[in-house]
C-alpha cells in the first residue's frame, strides 16, 4: 500500500507554512480536500498551538477495499450486488466515487488507494454489460480550476480497469450527452470534477436533475463523501432510481456500522488523537457499545488534569475538564473498562529532536509535555486487547509524525496486525490511524481500513450519512437484511 508518510520536519513545515504554495505536501493535502481554511480552523480552535496544526493534511489518505459482505445493520441499503445482467446490460450507470486522491506538484498521484477502492464496483458493472459514467470531486475548487481536473486520474483508472477510460471535459451539458450517447456497453466515461459546479455542494435540484438525466440508474460508492449532502451524493437520488450502494460503501457500512453495532465480544475501542473535543461524539457513542475503551493521544492530558494530576505543558483543553470527568463516570456507569495510559513519554519541546524521557502519568514535571504513551501503557493495552474479538481504532497514541514519539502508535498498529491474523476483527476508523497503520506496513492484514476520515468519524458518532440515507433500502427477508440471499 502506498504511504503518504512524510518526514516529521516536512510535515511540521507544511502545517506551519500553510501559505507556502511551494510545499508538495501542502499541495497533496489541498488536492485531497485539506484546505488552508481547515488548518486555520484547527489552529484557531487550539489557540494557534502548533501541536494542533500538525495533523491537518494527514487526514488525506485512505485505504484498501474489497468486495463487501452483506450489510447487516441499521443502515442496510440495496447493493449493486443485487443487480444482475438483466438490470445492467446496456444501461447507463452513474457511479459516484470518491477519487479525491493526493497529487504532487507534477500532478502525479501519490496515493491511489481511493482509486483502487473504487475498482470492484466499476468492474462488476462492466462485467454485466453496463455503461459506466463515473463522477467524483477532487479537492475543494472554487469554480473551474485546472489543477483540480480529474484528467491525471485517467491513466491509473485505465490501468486498473484494463480498458481505456474516456474523459469528458465537463460534468453536464450537450458535449457530455454526446459522449454518453456514443458510449458502448462495457465502457467508462469519467466526468470532470463535479465541484467545478457550485451547484454540487449547494445540492441544487436542477443540477442534480441534469446529472441524473445522463443515466438510467445510480450507484454511490463514495464513502469518503457520504457525509456530504451534495448533488452527486444525495440530490441525484431524487431523480434516478434505483439508487444503490457500491461495494466499497457497503463494506464501510458493514464494518463501521455493522461490526461496531453488533460486535463479536469482547469489543475494544481505542481512541486517540489530539483533542478530546473532536472525539466527544465518538467516545460517547462507543461507550454505549464497547466493553473496553483505551484512550491515548493528546486528549489524555485533559483526563489527567481533570483527575487532579500535573500535566506540565502537555496539551490540555481547560474547558473540557468537566466533560472528561463525566466521560469517566459514564464509562463506570456503563461497566466499560476505561484505561488511561499509566506512563507517558515526555518532551522538553514540541519537536522531532526534543529531549525525551518516560515517566509515570502522575509525574510529569513542569515545562515538559507528553507526546506519546509509555511502554508500561503499551503492555497494559496489549494485554487488554489480547482478550478481545473486535477492535475499532481511531486516532494515534502520540505525535507519530515524529519518529521519537511514534512508538506507542506503532505498537498499537503491530498488536492489531497480530490479532487480526489470529481472527480478531480489526477496524481502522479513518484519519491518522490509517497513516500509522500504513507507516508500519500492516494495512493489508487489517479487517477493514476506512477510506473516509470525516465520514468514518460521523458514522462512529452514530450519525446518519446523507449519501447513505438517500439510497434505496435493502430487501429484508425474515430477520436478515442484505442483498440476495
Ligand atoms: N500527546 C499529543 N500531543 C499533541 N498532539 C498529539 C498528541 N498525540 C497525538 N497528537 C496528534 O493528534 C493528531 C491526530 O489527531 P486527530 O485528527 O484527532 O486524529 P485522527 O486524524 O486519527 O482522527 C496527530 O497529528 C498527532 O500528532
Ligand atoms: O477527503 C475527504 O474527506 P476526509 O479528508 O475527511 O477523508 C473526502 O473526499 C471529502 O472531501 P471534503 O471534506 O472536501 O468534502
Amino acid at each position: 500500500m502506498a504511504s503518504t508518510a512524510a518526514s516529521p520536519a516536512a510535515l511540521v513545515a507544511a502545517r506551519r507554512a500553510a501559505s507556502s504554495a511551494a510545499s508538495p505536501l501542502r499541495r497533496a493535502g489541498l488536492a485531497a480536500g485539506c484546505q488552508p481554511a481547515r488548518s486555520l480552523a484547527f489552529a484557531a480552535g487550539g489557540g494557534a498551538d502548533p501541536r494542533l496544526a500538525i495533523h491537518v493534511a494527514s487526514r488525506c489518505r485512505a485505504a484498501s477495499s474489497a468486495r463487501g459482505t452483506r450489510a447487516v445493520a441499521t443502515m442496510a441499503k440495496k447493493s449493486v450486488g443485487d443487480l444482475g445482467p438483466a438490470d445492467l446490460e446496456g444501461k447507463r450507470v452513474l457511479v459516484r466515487a470518491d477519487l479525491n486522491v493526493p497529487l504532487d506538484d507534477s500532478q502525479n498521484i501519490t496515493d491511489d488507494t481511493r482509486i483502487r477502492a473504487a475498482i470492484p464496483t466499476i468492474k462488476y458493472l462492466l462485467s454485466n454489460g453496463a455503461k459506466v459514467i463515473l463522477t467524483s470531486h477532487l479537492g475543494r475548487p472554487k469554480g473551474v480550476t485546472p489543477k483540480f481536473s480529474l484528467a491525471p486520474l485517467v491513466p491509473r483508472l485505465s490501468e486498473l480497469l484494463g480498458i481505456q477510460v474516456q474523459k469528458a471535459d465537463d460534468v453536464i451539458g450537450p458535449e457530455v450527452e454526446k459522449l454518453v450517447a456514443a458510449l458502448p456497453n462495457g465502457a467508462v466515461l469519467l466526468l470532470e470534477n463535479v465541484r467545478f459546479y457550485k451547484e454540487e455542494e449547494k445540492n441544487e435540484p436542477e443540477f442534480a436533475k441534469k446529472l441524473a438525466a445522463l443515466a438510467d440508474l445510480y450507484v454511490n460508492d463514495a464513502f469518503g463523501t457520504a457525509h456530504r449532502a451534495h448533488a452527486s451524493t444525495e440530490g441525484v437520488t431524487n431523480f434516478l432510481k434505483p439508487s444503490v450502494a457500491g461495494f466499497l460503501l457497503q463494506k464501510e457500512l458493514d464494518y463501521l456500522d455493522g461490526a461496531v453495532s453488533n460486535p463479536k465480544r469482547p469489543f475494544a475501542a481505542i481512541v486517540g488523537g489530539s483533542k478530546v473535543s473532536s472525539k466527544i461524539g465518538v467516545i460517547e457513542s462507543l461507550l454505549e457499545k464497547c466493553d473496553i475503551l483505551l484512550l491515548g493521544g493528546g486528549m489524555i492530558f485533559t483526563f489527567y488534569k481533570a483527575q487532579g494530576l500535573s500535566v506540565g505543558s502537555s496539551l490540555v483543553e481547560e474547558d473540557k475538564l468537566e466533560l472528561a470527568t463525566s466521560l469517566l463516570a459514564k464509562a463506570k456507569e456503563k461497566g466499560v473498562s476505561l484505561l488511561l495510559p499509566s506512563d507517558v513519554v515526555i518532551a522538553d519541546k514540541f519537536a522531532p529532536d526534543a529531549n525525551s524521557q518516560t515517566v509515570a502519568a502522575s509525574a510529569i514535571p513542569d515545562g515538559w509535555m507528553g507526546l506519546d504513551i509509555g511502554p508500561d501503557s503499551v503492555a497494559t493495552f496489549n494485554a487488554a486487547l489480547e482478550t478481545t474479538q473486535t477492535i475499532i481504532w481511531n486516532g494515534p497514541m502520540g505525535v507519530f509524525e515524529f519518529d521519537k514519539f511514534a512508538v506507542g502508535t506503532e505498537a498499537v498498529a503491530k498488536k492489531l496486525a497480530e490479532l487480526s491474523k489470529k481472527g480478531v476483527t480489526t477496524i481502522i476508523g479513518g484519519g491518522d490511524s490509517v497513516a500509522a497503520v500504513e507507516k508500519v506496513g500492516v494495512a493489508d492484514v487489517m479487517s477493514h481500513i476506512s477510506t473516509g476520515g470525516g465520514a468514518s468519524l460521523e458514522l462512529l458518532e452514530g450519525k446518519q450519512l446523507p449519501g447513505v440515507v438517500a439510497l434505496d433500502e435493502a430487501v429484508t427477508v425474515g430477520s436478515v437484511t442484505g442483498s440476495k440471499l
